[in-house]
């Protein structure tokens, strides 16, 4: 009985091999005797975006082989030697996990998140956690998280953000805070670090940005879960009034360990105006409407760019970001063009919502609109968030 059950799971191993094309990246197969499979691939983490292709089409084809009734890839990446990293390894800081950039979660971390498993209870010391997401990366996510972050602070408001971008943290360079790691208090809880009137905790803090990193498994919760649990934001009494969340690009297994383990009130989507966005952002908003989390709006950037003349040339389409908004049935937050102020503000790391500018008076707008629908949400205490004019 055992033997046969074991050489029919032989033949169906064997079959995917050959299914596949008996692959070098094909790490390893498991094979429950209901045919449901588990293919192990190998990532490039240099190549995420093929290897991600490569999933797919792995699953895909599995599928296809008769007697696999379900099939599952995993990627998994090691450091290689011909890493674009070349020199020497950085020392590890005492106390910090070393993790490297890249790959999916291991199945561990995942049934960490799975549906059902409740979030968090509400975090004592945080009154309100706004997620900000965007479906691809590069469309200007973090720079509306940390200028939302500074629009928040230049309001009064006790706001802090938690760049949880495993893939590219950006916060400590927009923030000017590179270099600085949050120190532990007495309680032994991390203290964010400073700046603009913004309490911060970066995965950049906690990892060093020259070493390429790939993510495995329940790191990703953990370091998490310290930045948002372990440490110093608020007390009961005296809580932030907002947490700022920036996510990875996507809707991953890290984006979905957030949404559905952490307590947040609300997300918003950022998107560019391009209408190949709409897929991605409708499995985005798809995502957070699964795991419950209510998702305020769209906030368009890199919406046109404007001469010196103040014609507008709309580099990327036009109305992308209405038209997918409306598709949603969610408002569109606001828009923000292509402006040298914001890219500057970002590599310098003073964030233009903390200046005087245009650009302030955009993120302040747009800061406003999330205030209103964030505010719109609460049912009962914590107190209204007032925007003065
Ligand atoms: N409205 C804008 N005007 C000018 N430059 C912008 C604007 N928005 C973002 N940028 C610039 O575009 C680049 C990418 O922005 P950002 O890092 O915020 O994107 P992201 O979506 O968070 O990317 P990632 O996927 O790496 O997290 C940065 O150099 C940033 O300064």
């Amino acid at each position: 009985m055992f033997r046969g059950k074991s050489r029919q799971t032989d033949k169906l191993d064997t079959r995917i091999r050959e299914a596949l094309g008996n692959p070098e990246w094909l790490q390893g197969i498991a094979v429950k005797p209901d045919g449901a499979v588990t293919l192990v691939i190998d990532a490039d983490p240099n190549a995420l975006d093929a290897s991600e292709a490569r999933r797919v089409e792995a699953e895909a084809r599995a599928m296809n082989v008769k007697g696999v009734t379900s099939a599952r890839a995993m990627l998994t990446a090691e450091r290689t030697p011909s890493s674009a990293h070349t020199h020497s390894e950085p020392q590890q800081r005492p106390g910090t996990q070393r993790v490297r950039k890249g790959a999916r979660l291991s199945d561990e971390a995942i049934s960490q998140g799975q549906p059902g498993t409740p979030a968090t209870d509400r975090i004592p010391g945080i009154s309100r956690i706004l997620v900000v997401a965007s479906a691809k990366g590069g469309v200007g996510k973090s720079t509306v998280a940390v200028n939302l972050a500074a629009a928040f602070a230049k309001q009064g408001l006790r706001t802090g953000l938690l760049d949880a971008d495993i893939y590219g943290p950006s916060a400590p360079t927009m923030l000017g805070t590179s270099g600085e790691a949050p120190q532990t208090n007495a309680d032994g809880n991390l203290v964010p670090v400073k700046a603009h009137g913004i309490d911060s905790l970066s995965i950049g803090y906690l990892s060093d940005p020259d070493a390429p990193m790939i993510w495995r498994g329940p790191i990703v919760m953990s370091a998490i879960t310290q930045m948002l649990n372990d440490a110093a934001w608020g007390t009961p009494d005296d809580p932030l009034d907002l947490l700022i969340i920036d996510t990875p690009p996507g809707t991953g297994d890290a984006q979905l360990t957030i949404a559905q383990r952490v307590p947040v009130t609300a997300a918003v989507l950022v998107t560019t105006p391009q209408e190949v966005a709409l897929a991605d952002v409708r499995r985005g908003a798809a995502m957070f409407s699964k795991t419950a989390v209510p998702v305020l709006g769209v906030i368009e950037t890199m919406s046109w760019f404007e001469d010196p003349t103040g014609a507008r040339h709309y580099l990327m389409g036009e109305g992308g970001g209405q038209k997918i908004a409306d598709a949603l049935g969610l408002p569109l937050l606001g828009q923000l063009p292509m402006l040298s102020e914001i890219r500057e503000g970002g590599d310098s790391g003073k964030p233009a919502a903390a200046g005087n500018g245009s650009a302030a008076n955009l993120f302040h707008e747009i800061a406003r609109s999330v205030a209103l629908n964030l505010d719109s949400l609460q049912t009962k205490a914590p107190p209204r968030i007032i925007f003065e004019d």
